[in-house]
């Protein structure tokens, strides 16, 4: 089976997902990743984010390196996260080049804050690229069960934060569904190889978007 059975728990759906996700072989890996950060790139420019929050990869995860680096090419401000384990928030820092990362919490690299440059002001943020081991049609996702995200989307709505949330992410994480919970922040839609995926809006007549167009 390509994804966890329909009920399986999120400790199961994480345990496949991350299999899965392993088993992508290097060069596939490399195409598919410069493939999606092209897909976002695009989506930035037309958009006209000028700031934009991303992660930087770690363990199988997608390589964002091209998306950061088109970042940096293109003007844009490009922030990354460091966790703070202590009370699971995510700190944001503007990062001008890989120079400025260290290694992190669970080994995750992160801007080192004697060198890149503290972001407070979240209502600057066009885009928030979310990292994840699974991804639905109705923007639930599954990350490493931190909370770090759902905690931060709330903090960025309290703070007038308009950004739109898309998971960035291989087109094999993409799964019917995902166990979710009332915490869990939902996101506008994903970014894969194969493109752009928005979350169809909630209301109206709309059954929850399971007739919504893939990629538009
Ligand atoms: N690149 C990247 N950066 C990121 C995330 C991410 O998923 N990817 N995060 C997304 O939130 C945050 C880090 N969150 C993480 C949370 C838990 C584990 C972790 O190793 N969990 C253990 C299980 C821990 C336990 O249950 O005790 C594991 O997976 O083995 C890793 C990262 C912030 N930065
Ligand atoms: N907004 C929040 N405030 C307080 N606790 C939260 C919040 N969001 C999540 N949590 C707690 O964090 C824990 C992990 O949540 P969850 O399994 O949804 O993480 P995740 O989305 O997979 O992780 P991550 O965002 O780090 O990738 C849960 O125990 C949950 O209760």
């Amino acid at each position: 089976m390509k994804y966890g059975s329909r009920h399986a728990g999120k400790a199961t759906l994480r345990r496949e997902m991350a299999a899965l996700r392993d088993r992508i072989p290097d060069p596939e890996r490399k195409l598919r990743s410069e493939r999606a950060c092209r897909h976002a790139a695009e989506w930035l420019r037309e958009r006209g984010a000028d700031c934009f929050l991303a992660y930087a990869s770690f363990r199988s995860e997608l390589d964002t390196r091209p998306l950061l680096e088109w970042g940096w090419r293109s003007g844009l401000a490009v922030l990354l996260p460091v966790c703070n384990t202590a009370d699971r928030s995510l700190e944001l820092y503007r990062v001008r080049s890989f120079d400025e990362l260290k290694r992190g919490a669970y080994g995750v690299p992160e801007p080192d804050p004697a060198q890149a440059e503290r972001w407070q002001d979240a209502r600057s943020i066009g885009a928030v690229f979310v990292p994840g081991l699974a991804f639905a049609p109705d923007g639930s996702r599954l990350g490493y069960g931190g909370g770090y995200y759902d905690r931060f989307a709330g903090r960025m709505r309290a703070s007038g934060g308009a950004a739109r949330w898309m998971g960035l992410a291989f087109g094999v994480q993409i799964v019917p569904e995902v166990p979710v919970e009332p915490h869990d922040a939902r996101l506008d839609g994903y970014i894969t190889e194969d493109g752009v995926y928005r979350v169809p809006r909630r209301g109206g007549c709309s059954d929850g978007g399971r007739e919504a167009d893939a990629f538009q």
